[in-house]
């Protein structure tokens, strides 16, 4: 017996050398981080809820120096939150690989912009830029418009009870994307109701698999339940933008449009955009007729900005209103800001308006830099590279942490304070250009950043002509989860307050109408700080 025990221990003594002390384990472990356990490493210390795993993750930020690791045989990951480091990797060819993590969306975005890598990769960014000219920018402007002001509408018609804010967003940019990128209103009917439906299951669908780590592999999941409820809603979101593609090309070869001709088009009357406004996906059927992708590359394409560009924006939207909402005089400095724009007309958002809207987009900006909506990114390291003076093996992941670098006392004093200021021109050029990377930087950065902060100004200026912000969440109820976006986990009653109801708007209209002039006696009585709202009057107050 004890001759078995003598035996199985040495066994487990050599599974633990040939795991820990062979070249790669020995270059990555010289990096700090966490006591490796024997034979696992640090395996354990990933078993955690998903806001446990978060938290955890911004105890060691703070308890490392810009950089930390994870091992555990054959898997090594380094966790980098300084800007010199975030500047190798992002700005080299060599690392941009996505990591492992993107795994997951596979089966929805097959190859798109996203996922894909090298010389594919290449030649559909090389496509799908004019998407995101400042011409083409200009006919996005008329969907921006619209969400915005459906937003405006939702909001009218929730006076008086709670709800989540967060819902109500995302419709907003699901709309505007939907509309951007594929040209369809995403009506109420069935078919429009049961893809929305599809595209929030499968977000939660990929939350469930990424803080479950034992479905991270593809035979384990495809035996559980998720993966038939992933497949139910593929199925339909694939359906849905088959058919819209279909659509789309039908009306063009019917009508006889010169696609070439519509996309370079630079007039800005209003109603040619309205003809026009699917520039992203027309460029697509353009470079198929020209033979630079297939029809199964436009659906993967469509299907990526579907998903990376509504829930980021969202997130963002949802965040910037909050923080608004918790500091009058910051939202007081927009007003006069959109006084000075507007004054007295009631007219749509143009181009020109947004460049005119600097303290707004200051707000935003420092809004991502709180709350940067993509928390982090990951690359495959292909080659070894020098971080912080650690030299870290090929094949290590490389995760970069954006949240943990916004936060950084180093760069950005008292970081938790939410200070618009930090971005005006002479403090920008003050700090190191890669501290701010909500949208990823380098060749690989966001290739939509123009236009969502597009429509978070668009969005962000319409919510603020109509009604005014009070408080419900603070940033101290926010309790985050582990997750691709920067979700607030469910959620949790605490005072009288229940995490992420969003906020408390006031109905206000600059260019008081009867029904609002009725109204402002009522609310005068009860929110006596109204008077602030320069002309504006508002007629009840509610929560949204
Ligand atoms: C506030 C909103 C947004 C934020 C914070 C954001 C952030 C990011 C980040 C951090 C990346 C890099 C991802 C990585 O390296 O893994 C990225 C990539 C990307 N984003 Fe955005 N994004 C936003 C909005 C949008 C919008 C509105 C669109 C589409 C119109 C979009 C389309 C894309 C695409 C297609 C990529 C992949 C680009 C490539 O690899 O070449 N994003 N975004």
């Amino acid at each position: 017996m004890l001759f078995f025990l003598l035996y199985f221990a040495a066994i487990l003594f050599i599974v633990h050398i040939i795991f820990n002390y062979n070249k790669r384990a020995a270059l990555i472990r010289k990096i700090p981080g966490l006591k490796d356990h024997f034979i696992v490493g640090n395996a354990l210390e990933g078993v955690k809820s998903p806001v446990d795993l978060f938290r955890f993750g911004r105890e060691l930020a703070k308890k490392h120096n810009g950089i930390y690791r994870f091992w555990c045989f054959p898997i090594g990951a380094v966790f980098i939150y300084n800007p010199d480091d975030i500047e190798i990797i992002l700005t080299s060819m060599k690392y941009h690989e996505k990591s492992v993590i993107y795994k997951f969306l596979k089966p929805w975005l097959n190859d798109g912009l996203l996922l894909s890598g090298g010389s594919k990769w290449l030649d559909r960014r090389k496509i799908l830029t004019p998407a995101f000219h400042f011409n083409i920018l200009r006919r996005y402007l008329v969907s921006l418009n619209d969400s915005a002001d459906r937003l405006v509408d939702t909001v009218n018609k929730i006076v008086n009870i709670e709800v989540d804010l967060v819902p109500i967003v995302s419709e907003c940019t699901l709309q505007s994307i939907c509309e951007s990128a594929m040209g369809t209103k995403l009506s109420d009917d069935t078919t429009g109701k049961s893809y929305k439906t599809a595209i929030h299951e499968l977000g939660l669908l990929l939350v469930q698999r990424f803080v479950r780590i034992y479905l991270y592999a593809d035979f384990l999941f495809n035996l559980s339940s998720l993966a038939k409820l992933q497949n139910k809603y593929l199925s339909i979101v694939h359906n849905f933008t088959r058919n819209v593609i279909k659509e789309r090309k039908k009306y063009v070869m019917d009508n006889g449009i010169d696609l070439s001709n519509a996309i370079s088009d630079s007039t800005d009357d209003v109603n040619i955009y309205r003809k026009k406004r699917t520039a992203m996906l027309d460029l697509l059927i353009l470079a198929e007729k020209d033979g630079l992708i297939d029809n199964a590359g436009i659906e993967e394409e469509v299907d990526t900005f579907m998903f990376e560009g509504h829930d980021t924006t969202a997130a963002a939207l949802t965040y910037a209103l909050m923080l608004i909402a918790n500091h009058p005089d910051i939202q007081d400095k927009i007003l006069a800001e959109l006084n000075d724009i507007y004054c007295d007309t009631k007219r749509a958002v143009t181009m020109e308006d947004l460049n005119a809207m600097r303290y707004l987009e200051r707000c935003i900006k420092e809004a991502i830099r709180l709350y940067p909506p993509v928390p982090f990114i990951s690359r495959k390291l292909n080659d070894d590279v020098q971080l912080s003076n650690y030299t870290v093996p090929a094949g290590t992941l490389c995760h970069i942490h954006i949240y943990d670098l916004h936060r950084l006392e180093s760069l950005y004093p008292n970081p938790t304070k939410f200070d618009p200021d930090r971005f005006l021109p002479e403090n920008v050029a003050k700090r190191h250009n890669y501290a701010y990377i909500p949208f990823s930087a380098g060749p690989r950065n966001c290739i939509g950043q123009k236009f969502a902060m597009m429509q978070m100004k668009t969005a962000v200026s319409t919510i603020l002509r109509n009604f005014k912000l009070l408080p419900v969440t603070g940033c101290s109820d926010l309790q985050f989860q582990s997750d691709l976006i920067l979700r607030n986990s469910k959620p949790v009653i605490c005072y009288d307050a229940i995490y992420f109801r969003g906020l408390q708007c006031t109905p206000c209209d600059m260019f008081a109408d009867y029904d609002n002039i009725i109204s402002i006696v009522s609310l005068k009585q009860s929110h006596p700080d109204t008077t602030k709202l320069n002309d504006r009057n508002c007629r009840a107050s509610f929560v949204v």
